[in-house]
């Protein structure tokens, strides 16, 4: 068979045509339709009938019956045309997937092309799955915009520089190794903030000094400003280290150098961690850090002695830890130690749906991978929770630890706390327990009844000893969101239609993408019936639809096709 408009033969028997010949052939599709449409136009044609030079080497390329286009010159030139048709995200998508093509033969453009239009303007030389992808990208640019303004309305607060004199100090929430957590409120005015005070022993009472030694906990801090200007000249250092801002990650909203105050029932909770001034027995420096944050309603911790979480709530906990895993991945920040003390909720909009934000970077690192070369070198914080591949890991000349999925594995053992179950990786005195240094993964306990079987899959794969065979915390979020967001009836059909192709299950996904879309856009403006959604389930929704991506829908779907109960 022909092609009518490039007469390339058999260009139909996809199976049976080179990568090349296909990815040559759409090319002289793509360039022809072009020109038609610039000829239907009226406009100037002529730089498309006579030369059409790529840059990159100079070549000349003539569309007049014979395209000549050698196989490196196909990706730059594809990208560049396309951008005339298509956003230059798009456009941008095409060219990464032409040159991983090109680069390393993987699926890429020359794979299931298909001529489909673009706004109807012309014809583009995406896979149905890039087509999808590219769907996917308008969901997320309306969203996007929506979740800001959103973010913008519902967190609202004027900057403020705080200090020990504008801040009224109230109980101690909580105290913890290394700080004391206090509630207080600035003078004059109703907003709690939770205030962290480090405990300083070692370093000498000047900002500078205080800041090296503590500046990891700041890194959440993207202000440059402090009530203490020796700080300020630290906090704005060139190349100071700042993770930016995520909804599941805790956000300072101040920090300061002052003097250790005399607080609530401090001798009777941190006498050592006090100067000598305060108390007799008394270790701690005269100088401090302090972290000024929004004051959370309880840790992950007490709220798991509170209450049995329905599997709603757990599954709504869950994705958010992994979407703030995630955020820390992208930006190569390892917290290293990841447990239910470290996680916050905010219990305000409805306590089924609790706001998760992760906290404590006092152990962070802000690289994936970091030498061993002694083993003074420390790993990270609480061992128990530790991944096998950070306690295994041997120290010497040319030795290293790999932290790129060891939050994760903190988070898959966590999940047995969040379903209702124990952590198999804390110590039991009563039970035998799991040692994360030689457990075996067929020793990992059954997840409680009522977890979702993807899910029971999901942190199976997590928990893997090898740190390559673990998913990618997006991954792991798309898919606690899907089972939260998507009808359970939607979601079946994978469970009897496992073999079908990639290409259908990203239309599948495209359409239910849409239809939450929709659904959420008039649930924001209350314009249907239907249960009216609380404003942490909203965020979530909002966040998710800014975020969404195929590449990560279909990996986590496959744990649902593999399953049988959902
Ligand atoms: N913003 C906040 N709002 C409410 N409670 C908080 C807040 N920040 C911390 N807390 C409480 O204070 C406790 C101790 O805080 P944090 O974990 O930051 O201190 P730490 O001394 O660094 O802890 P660790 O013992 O893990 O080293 C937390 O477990 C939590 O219960």
């Amino acid at each position: 068979m022909r092609c009518r408009q490039c007469l390339v033969r058999d260009h139909y028997r996809a199976d049976t045509q080179s990568i090349g010949e296909r990815l040559l052939h759409q090319t002289r599709v793509f360039l022809r339709t072009l020109l038609r449409v610039y000829n239907r136009n009226g406009r100037q044609t002529k730089s498309f009938h006579g030369n059409i030079v790529n840059k990159s080497n100079g070549r000349r390329l003539s569309i007049n019956n014979q395209l000549i286009v050698d196989s490196k010159s196909r990706a730059s030139i594809v990208g560049r045309l396309v951008s005339k048709w298509v956003s230059n995200s798009i456009a941008a998508d095409i060219r990464r997937n032409a040159t991983r093509q090109l680069l390393f033969k993987g699926p890429g453009l020359g794979l299931g092309l298909v001529g489909v239009c673009i706004n109807n303007k012309g014809p583009s030389l995406l896979t149905e799955i890039d087509e999808t992808e590219a769907k996917c990208q308008q969901i997320r640019s309306i969203f996007s915009t929506l979740f800001t303004n959103y973010q913008i309305k519902s967190e609202a607060a004027e900057p403020c520089l705080f200090d020990l004199n504008n801040l009224q100090f109230g109980n101690c929430i909580a105290k913890g190794c290394n700080a004391v957590v206090y509630d207080a409120k600035l003078k004059g005015n109703t907003n709690q903030f939770a205030v962290k005070m480090m405990f300083n022993y070692d370093a000498e009472s000047n900002a500078a000094a205080i800041w090296k030694a503590m500046n990891k906990e700041c890194i959440t801090f993207n202000g440059n400003f402090s009530s203490n200007k020796e700080l300020e000249i630290m906090l704005n250092t060139p190349n100071r280290q700042k993770l930016k801002p995520h909804p599941n990650i805790i956000e300072i909203k101040g920090v300061f150098a002052d003097y250790v105050p005399s607080l609530p029932e401090a001798i009777e909770l941190y006498p050592n961690a006090l100067p000598l001034r305060l108390c007799d027995q008394g270790f701690g420096r005269n100088m401090t850090l302090f972290l000024v944050m929004k004051k959370y309603d309880m840790s992950l911790k007490t709220f798991l002695v509170e209450r049995d979480l329905k599997t709603q709530t757990s599954l709504f906990l869950l994705s958010q830890l992994f979407e703030g895993i995630s955020h820390l991945i992208k930006h190569k920040i390892v917290h290293r130690d990841i447990k239910t003390d470290n996680i916050l909720l905010d219990l305000s909009s409805d306590p089924d749906f609790p706001w998760l934000v992760i906290t404590d970077f006092g152990f962070c690192v802000n690289s994936l991978r970091i030498p061993l070369n002694s083993d003074e070198i420390t790993r990270g914080g609480n061992r128990a929770l530790m991944a096998p591949e950070i306690v295994c890991a041997e120290p010497g000349p040319f030795s290293y630890i790999d932290y790129s999925a060891s939050d994760l594995w903190s988070c898959g053992t966590i999940a047995y706390e969040i379903f209702n179950a124990e952590n198999p990786f804390y110590p039991n005195k009563s039970k035998k327990y799991l040692q994360n240094n030689n457990y075996k993964e067929e020793h990992l306990p059954i997840m409680p009844p009522s977890t979702p079987k993807p899910i029971a899959a999901l942190i199976f794969d997590i928990l893997k000893r090898n740190p390559s065979e673990r998913p990618h915390p997006k991954v792991a979020a798309s898919l606690c969101e899907m089972l939260l967001f998507f009808s359970r009836r939607n979601l079946m059909v994978f469970k009897t239609q496992i073999d079908r192709s990639e290409v259908y299950k990203s239309r599948k996904l495209l359409q239910w993408l849409r239809a939450l879309a929709t659904i959420t856009l008039c649930q924001r403006n209350t314009m249907t019936g239907g249960r009216k959604l609380n404003a942490a389930e909203m965020k979530l929704r909002l966040m998710f639809l800014s975020e969404v991506k195929i590449e990560y829908l279909l990996p986590a779907l496959s744990y649902i096709s593999t399953e049988e109960k959902i």
